[in-house]
């Protein structure tokens, strides 16, 4: 019978399901996304007032910068109201000349008028700049935290939004709102999920009527997910809700600022733009308040893995880490999509085994192609992207532990050694490599694995080793090719000669007459490098005394490295205990 859950005894009952969208017309399910939306980075403002420490003024320039070397042209600098420091910053920013033409800063403020005059003063002398406002809409809200009903709570939105009005003609004459100067308003109903869509919408005609929306004067109306509270489809029914019964669509820009608290920020946000959001707000890694604002590396990155142009430069993504960690003073998780340490490293044999071959079908179909490898259309197994787009190797994308199999090891092999192992000897290979994960535990790096390899089949500590050897052609006439060679038997040194169809056959023939038996099954070779002292790789599969093993020689010559490659083998056995000359 199949196993049966039983009750947790957790106190479910305290909690009620969110409530549905009514609209069974909902058309965001067949939609895809084809382009990027508009990004806000909020980094600076919801990602440091959730900080730990909040950034000082250095990390914060920090932040910035890297915001504009990525090409964000929307970001959030500030809650300039909250404190000296906060409001110095931003003007610091604008006096130091360090806001690019192309980049719209925005500060955030509550509705209330001491703070917005205090807000709009900081954005004095700012070519571009946008002031947003903000006030809770939701019903607990308006009863909880601010004592008013809906009609008082709507007043709150409409007299804020007439203050900034006010306070930026009084202060930004000069620059925003002069010739050239852009100045732009954004209003959010705070906590949006669980405001009655009618009432959301009712608050956001009633600023839109005060701001006056039309060509050339767009509005910004961000619809939060402040806690984010249901499944993602749901937000997505709000948000086309909304799209659909806002007059004035085509001056709104319709924004989601999506948080994390069910794991599904990166989702809501993806459904919103499905649903008709031009823009997502979000901070880099998903830093913000409680589990944070939606990652904008994710969605990004997410955009660009479906061939669509992200507008932002991941190409660096551990410079980008490096910034957000030492700025935050948070680390990034090592799971965390795209930039966390481990994502794109796998330690379990089949999935070594399948991206292994996936790198070999793409080389080989780009080759086909006749197309470079990076420009043809990637496609390996378990890496949604190419690690080296965002600036990574190869180098961590197969690692070995106990979990591992043949393809790890031998893709390591490949990758520090260019050898290519014959498949059975790669499961010969692999199995000790196994044993001594199973005994020794963690990981084993291509050092380590290397020093396995070379213990195994390159030590030329066996009963046999070829120091020298010399050969003569016969006259092609079959089993005529003679050889002598020069070998350490037991630490003696001894010339050994045999007759074969070549070096290996005569080489092992010679070998008998010192009563070392040996059969060569199969044979590999491959160069190594190129060039005049290239260096090539033997691999014999020999029976040795009814046992089958395989042995290795590398050397610049190849015949040496096939009779080195059959006494490896002989060692192989000996150490097994099957051969003792
Ligand atoms: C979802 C979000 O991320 S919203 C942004 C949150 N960020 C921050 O709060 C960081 C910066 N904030 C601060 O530094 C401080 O809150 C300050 C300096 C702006 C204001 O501080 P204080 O004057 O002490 O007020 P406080 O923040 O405690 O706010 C509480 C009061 O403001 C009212 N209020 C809160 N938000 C808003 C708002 N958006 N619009 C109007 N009034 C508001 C509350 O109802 C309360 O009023 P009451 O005192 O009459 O009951
Ligand atoms: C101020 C608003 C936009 C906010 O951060 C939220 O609701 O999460
Ligand atoms: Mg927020």
């Amino acid at each position: 019978m199949v196993p049966q859950q039983q009750p947790s005894g957790m106190p479910f009952q305290r909690y009620r399901p969110f409530p549905a969208v009514d609209l069974p017309d909902r058309t965001w399910p067949a939609k895809t996304i084809t382009q990027a939306p508009r990004w806000l980075s909020t980094d600076l403002r919801d990602g440091n007032q959730a900080l730990i420490e909040p950034m000082d003024p250095e990390r914060k320039r920090e932040i910035f910068d890297l915001l504009v070397r990525m090409g964000y042209k929307e970001i959030e600098v500030g809650f300039p109201a909250a404190s000296q420091t906060d409001f110095d910053f931003v003007r610091s920013l604008i006096e130091g000349g360090r806001i690019p033409e192309d980049v719209q800063i925005s500060v955030l403020t509550q509705a209330r008028e001491d703070l917005i005059e205090r807000t709009v003063q900081s954005l004095a002398g700012a070519r571009r700049s946008t002031v947003h406002l903000y006030n809770a809409t939701a019903p607990e809200f308006r009863r909880v935290v601010f004592g008013v009903d809906r009609q008082a709570c709507k007043a709150i939105a409409v007299e804020g939004t007439r203050h900034v009005m006010r306070f930026a003609e009084q202060y930004l004459a000069d620059s925003a709102l002069a010739e050239g100067g852009y100045f732009g308003y954004e209003y959010s109903p705070e906590i949006f999920i669980d405001t009655e869509l009618d009432f959301a919408l009712e608050v956001c005609e009633a600023v839109m009527d005060v701001w006056q929306p039309g060509p050339g004067r767009e509005i910004i109306l961000n619809l939060p997910a402040t806690v984010e509270r249901a499944t993602p489809n749901v937000y997505a029914d709000q948000i086309e809700w909304m799209s659909r019964n806002l007059t004035r669509r085509e001056h709104v820009c319709l924004s989601v600022h999506p948080h994390n608290d069910r794991g599904t920020g990166i989702a809501a946000a993806e459904l919103g733009v499905m649903a008709g959001a031009d823009r997502v707000e979000g901070c880099l890694f998903g830093h913000g308040e409680r589990t944070g604002n939606v990652d904008l590396i994710t969605l990004g990155l997410n955009l660009f893995s479906q061939g669509v142009d992200p507008m932002i430069d991941f190409s660096n993504i551990d410079e980008v880490r490096r910034t957000v960690e030492y700025c935050t003073q948070l680390p990034v998780a090592p799971r965390h999509p795209y930039g966390g340490d481990l994502v794109y490293t796998a330690f379990s044999g089949s999935h070594q085994d399948a991206i292994k071959k996936g790198f070999a079908a793409l080389e080989r179909d780009a080759e086909q192609a006749g197309v470079p490898v990076a420009d043809y259309p990637w496609h390996v197994p378990y890496l949604p992207i190419d690690p080296k787009e965002v600036g990574r190797d190869y180098e961590a994308v197969i690692r070995v532990n106990s979990q591992s199999g043949k393809g790890g090891v031998s893709y390591i092999l490949h990758r520090d050694h260019a050898l290519d192992l014959p498949r059975r000897l790669q499961i010969e290979f692999s199995h000790m490599v196994q044993e001594h994960t199973d005994t020794e535990g963690g990981e084993f790096n291509g050092e380590r694995i290397w020093e396995i390899f070379e213990q195994t089949y390159l030590a030329e500590d066996g009963p046999v080793a070829v120091l020298a050897h010399r050969s003569v052609h016969g006259s092609g006439d079959g089993a005529d090719y003679r050889i002598s060679a020069d070998v350490r038997v037991n630490g003696e040194i001894r010339e050994i000669t045999g007759t074969g169809q070549g070096p290996l056959s005569a080489f092992c023939d010679a070998l008998a007459g010192i009563d070392v038996k040996v059969r060569v099954v199969d044979y590999v070779e491959h160069s190594l490098s190129e060039g005049t002292d290239a260096r090539a790789a033997a691999y014999v599969e020999a029976e040795v005394d009814g046992r089958v093993v395989w042995g290795v020689g590398i050397n610049h010559n190849i015949t040496t490295a096939s009779l080195k490659a059959v006494c490896s083998a002989v060692g192989q056995a000996a150490r097994r205990g099957l051969d003792r000359p």
